[in-house]
């Protein structure tokens, strides 16, 4: 490829070639790099163009979605000049029957012209007994999103779009705030800005808390009667369901929104809900020949606004999580972005949809020694400093990077956001592993949480919790990297890599993890690896590179303190890079015993965030993995089997 003028877009599904086919009209040299997956949300989609009909509150996405809408008509005539091809679109207005009357005041707020019982009726013959009337939404429409996609397809084709189909995106890489070149399954791609239009797999190239929400749809045939119309003529949005009638007869039903992560494919109960609810609008459905089930995935965000803009780097720009609306919001978006990227003209329209509304301003790290309200550390311990003096000058070494504390500590179980803080801070350690998944993805307990620590004083290590194969572990640390780089550590390449199949105890996969860690090593991770105390596995380990293990003392979370020492102890005394222990600790004096067999360091969690007192147990934690470094140092006295009196015998009074 053309390092030097290329604009690279990752993503072939409406809205990526959407922007490509813009792009191109203006001069510019596009490539596509479009993974092959049947279930995206443009060939799933029912192609409504329904801003009034969705009820959409007044705000920008509305103001977006009504550009968007106005702009289609043009668009369409654009698409099908390029390609003689017929995109169905038809802006038959969009009829939505309600069960139940809705009140004077909702009614006087509505964008719809309210219809009774009998005027709904004039619009649509054969309508369910329990509608009571319904709005009528004359300039909302459809349009056939298939048959778009076709359009785009051939469009970008005929203009000479370079349209790598079967080209997955892995990474991007990136150097000095720039982008510098994507890794994809077929080998790496420079270009002079990226475009992310992957929906919702964006949040497996960048940590954006994009998700997928899984949509049924079901298709049938309408009957056809000589020289009369279709029976359904508009849309008819009712509640929770939606008919769409082609212009050939085609009927789509839709659809079902189920936040069930990637579970794929079409289900009973799915197809069940959607028959129930289209027979109770209109009845004859019932009867009609069934043509296709399907699925796709919505791409979803927290507040149901797409991420549209610049991120991060100056040459990277986001056009995704258009969830409910990217057959309507394409033309939109697509000149949008087109004009970011052409014109550096960043259109007000696009301020509220930034990626970085998801970043709240890192907050201040919490001043150290701070006691929390509710969770007071006594004075008396105040003055104690984990640097101390006494051995300031050893260090944790790990991958070339010096670390004072010996004490690294996790972010989950907490009560709070402001309690984590105050642990970490009591706790002085230097290293904090962040779940990457559960932080991309804002679960419950990590909102914000990524942002809630001050990254230039604590090392983040991101670690793959969650993943249950190799392969997912590898996607994971990816993303893990990018984020800490977008959070402000540039140079961050450290992971601490948990490949756990098991959920019952949490036990790590040894032949995932090794795989993972070879993959991760090869592109420059430094890994940390969390493991069985496996001492072979271990040195396995070592030898392709990583830069630590990390082996468990007792299964993740379950506080039964070092249950694996005598093999903890051959890790130790055969490994030649630092020896975490990880998991299970309960008691500080656990933490110290971990040190005091020569662990370079220990990783921490549960026993923190889940004592009654976080903040004090943390700063506990920190002293105990002081005092066992200490004592490791000073070396221990022998074990006898007697006692031996600690002041000689010679020359005691008789
Ligand atoms: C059931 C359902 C009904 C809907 N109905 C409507 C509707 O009536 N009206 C409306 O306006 N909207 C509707 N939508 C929403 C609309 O379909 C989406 O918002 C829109 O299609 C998103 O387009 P996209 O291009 O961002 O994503 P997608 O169409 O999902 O395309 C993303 C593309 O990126 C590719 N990709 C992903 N990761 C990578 C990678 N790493 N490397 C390379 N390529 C990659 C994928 O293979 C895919 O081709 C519906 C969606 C669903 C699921
Ligand atoms: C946060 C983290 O990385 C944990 O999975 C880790 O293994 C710590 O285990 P405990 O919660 O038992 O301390």
């Amino acid at each position: 490829m053309n390092a030097t003028n290329d604009i690279v877009i990752i993503g072939g599904g409406i809205i990526g070639m959407a922007i490509a086919v813009d792009l191109k009209l203006r001069g510019a040299s596009v490539t596509v790099c479009n993974r092959n997956f049947p279930q995206t949300a443009s060939m799933a989609a029912a192609g409504m163009l329904a801003p009034h009909a969705e009820e959409l509150p007044p705000g920008p996405l509305l103001d977006l979605c009504l550009k968007s809408r106005w702009l289609y008509p043009e668009w369409i005539r654009k698409l099908q000049d390029l390609t003689g091809l017929d995109l169905g679109y038809n802006p038959c207005g969009i009829l939505a029957p309600v069960y139940n009357l809705p009140s004077t005041d909702v009614r006087n707020n509505n964008q719809g012209q309210w219809l009774d019982k009998t005027a709904i009726r004039l619009y649509q013959t054969g309508l369910g007994d329990d509608v009571v009337g319904g709005w009528w939404y004359p300039e909302d429409g459809q349009v056939d999103n298939r048959q778009v996609m076709q359009a785009l397809d051939k469009a970008a084709q005929q203009l000479g779009v370079n349209v790598r189909n079967g080209v997955t995106v892995q990474t991007l890489q990136q150097k000095q705030g720039k982008v510098t070149s994507i890794l994809t399954n077929q080998g790496e791609l420079e270009g002079n800005t990226y475009i992310i239009a992957s929906g919702s797999w964006a949040s497996q190239i960048l940590p954006l808390p994009v998700r997928p929400v899984k949509g049924q749809m079901l298709a049938v045939k309408m009957p056809e009667i000589p020289n009369e119309p279709y029976a359904l003529q508009r849309v008819l949005y009712g509640l929770q369901t939606y008919l769409v009638p082609r212009q050939n007869g085609r009927l789509i039903i839709g659809a079902t929104s189920e936040d069930v992560g990637w579970t794929p494919n079409n289900t009973p109960q799915g197809i069940e809900r959607l028959i129930k609810r289209a027979t109770r609008l209109y009845p004859d459905v019932a009867n009609w020949e069934i043509e296709e089930f399907w699925w796709g995935y919505r791409p979803g965000t927290p507040d149901e606004l797409p991420i549209l803009g610049h991120y991060g780097c100056n040459n990277l720009i986001l056009a995704t999580g258009h969830y409910r609306n990217g057959i309507l919001l394409a033309p939109v978006t697509a000149s949008l972005i087109a004009d970011l990227v052409i014109n550096q003209n960043s259109d007000p329209l696009l301020e509220p949809f930034k990626g970085d509304r998801f970043h709240t301003q890192p907050s201040p790290a919490p001043a150290p020694m701070t006691p929390f309200n509710h969770y007071p550390v006594p004075k008396a311990i105040n003055g104690y400093n984990g640097t101390s003096s006494l051995f300031s000058e050893d260090e944790l070494i790990i991958a070339g990077r010096k670390f004072h504390s010996r004490l690294m500590t996790g972010t989950g179980k907490y009560p709070s956001i402001p309690i984590m803080q105050e642990s970490v801070a009591a706790s002085e350690c230097q290293i904090v592993t962040v779940a990457v998944r559960r932080v991309q993805t804002n679960a419950p307990g990590h909102e914000g949480l990524a942002e809630a620590l001050d990254w230039g004083k604590v090392w983040m290590l991101p670690n793959t919790a969650g993943c249950k194969t190799a392969e997912e572990a590898v996607r994971v640390a990816r993303l893990g990297r990018e984020m800490a780089k977008l959070l402000g550590q540039e140079d961050n390449n450290f992971v601490k890599l948990e490949v756990i199949p098991d959920t019952k105890y949490l036990l790590p996969d040894p032949i995932g993890t090794l795989e993972a860690a070879e993959i991760l090593v090869k592109e420059g991770f430094a890994v940390l690896p969390y493991i069985n105390a496996d001492p072979i596995l271990a040195k396995r380990l070592e030898a392709v590179g990583c830069a630590t293990v990390m082996p468990l003392g007792s299964p993740i979370g379950s506080g039964q303190g070092i249950r694996t020492q005598a093999n903890i102890e051959i890790i130790i005394e055969e490994a030649n890079i630092p020896v975490v222990v990880d998991a299970g600790i309960g008691t500080p004096s656990e933490a110290s015993q971990a040190m005091e067999m020569g662990a370079d360091a220990v990783l921490i969690n549960s026993a923190i965030a889940l004592a009654n007192n976080p903040v004090l147990m943390a700063k506990a934690m920190g002293m105990a993995t002081v005092a066992g470094r200490l004592a490791y140092l000073s070396g221990r006295i022998p074990v006898k089997d007697y006692a031996i009196a600690s002041s000689p015998f010679t020359g005691t009074v008789v």
